[in-house]
């Protein structure tokens, strides 16, 4: 067996994972810069979030989220009981003694722990993150560069279709119901392979085009394992119109633009 048949192992890098912290308890200790974004990044995760930090020092953006009551807050310094129950402790103190004193109880009691800025006290580094909807990726370069993380982030973001989370939504939609049409576990791999054809035979434009009735028409064609194309679904296909369909789309331009003359003489 050649050993050129497998991936090589790369390692010294990270585990990249998309962590369900929903409904879970994360601990943020500290209310400054860095711990208002930290709380933004489990908030959109939909964890649950407490916040202990004096108020005094908490800036405006973590003082809204509490009074908005987005996240539970409790005024004062850290204590060794505020990680009971906690699944998850995320630290942004401008004091490293309390930081060290945290990450130690949250190895003892194995509760996953980042303490910001300083890698030797993480089980697991943050990164730079586009979102659009469903849609997140994350920059990391593991500990190398944090501010190129964010540059690489932007220059990857620039190149994507402005519409690209809206597409990604309407292929959750279509996944659902081809589930609830084909539920069985022996129709897996016909589905997933069809799928996947939709997704590559499909432009993200016309992705994006999806709705309940062309979903509806798109998932008629499962059974004969067929994709048609969103034109073939919607009729402007140019190859099945016949004469009377290209007399409709002749007669609807030309309603449009007969229309569009008698609005514009009104001006
Ligand atoms: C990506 C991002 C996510 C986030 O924090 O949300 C993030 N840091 C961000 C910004 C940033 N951090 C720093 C600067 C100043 C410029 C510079 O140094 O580059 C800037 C730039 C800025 O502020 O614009 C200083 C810094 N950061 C760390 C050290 C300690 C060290 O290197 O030893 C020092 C030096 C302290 C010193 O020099 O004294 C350590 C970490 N910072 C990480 C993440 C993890 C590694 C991620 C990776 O390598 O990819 C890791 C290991 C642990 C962690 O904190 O999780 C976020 C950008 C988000 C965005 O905007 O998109
Ligand atoms: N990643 C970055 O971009 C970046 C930038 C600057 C600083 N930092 C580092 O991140 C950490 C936090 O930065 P910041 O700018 O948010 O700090 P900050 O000074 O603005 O805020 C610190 C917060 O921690 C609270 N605090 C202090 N001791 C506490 C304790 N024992 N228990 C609970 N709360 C306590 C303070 O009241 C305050 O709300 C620092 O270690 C700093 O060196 C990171």
């Amino acid at each position: 067996m050649s050993d050129s048949e497998f991936p090589p192992v790369e390692g010294g890098g990270s585990l990249l994972l998309a962590w369900q912290i929903r409904n879970k308890t994360v601990l943020v200790v500290g209310g400054g810069n860095v711990a208002a974004g930290r709380i933004l990044g489990v908030l959109n995760a939909d964890a649950k979030v407490t916040v202990v930090a004096p108020l005094s020092g908490c800036i405006p953006e973590v003082k809204y989220r509490i009074s908005e009551g987005q996240v539970t807050h409790v005024d004062r310094n850290f204590l060794p009981e505020d990680l009971e129950g906690v699944d998850m402790v995320l630290t942004a103190v401008d004091d490293p003694v309390a930081s060290t004193e945290i990450y130690t109880l949250c190895k003892q009691q194995r509760i996953p722990v980042n303490v910001a800025d300083v890698p030797p006290e993480c089980d697991f580094y943050f990164g730079s993150i586009h979102r659009d909807g469903p849609l997140q990726i994350m920059v990391s370069t593991n500990g190398n560069g944090p501010k190129l993380a964010n540059i690489i982030r932007r220059q990857i973001a620039e190149k994507l279709p402005p519409n690209l989370g809206n597409a990604i939504t309407q292929v959750g939609s279509l996944r659902k119901k081809l589930r609830q049409i084909a539920p069985n576990a022996d129709q897996g791999p016909k589905r997933m392979d069809w799928m996947s054809r939709v997704c590559e035979q499909w432009s993200l434009e016309d992705l994006c085009a999806l709705n309940e009735d062309i979903m509806d028409d798109l998932l008629t064609y499962f059974e004969a394992n067929e994709v048609p194309s969103l034109a073939k679904l919607t009729g402007t296909d140019v190859e099945s119109l016949g004469i009377f369909g290209w007399f409709g789309i002749l007669a609807s331009k030309w309603h449009h633009l007969v229309q569009s003359l008698l609005l514009s003489s009104k001006d």
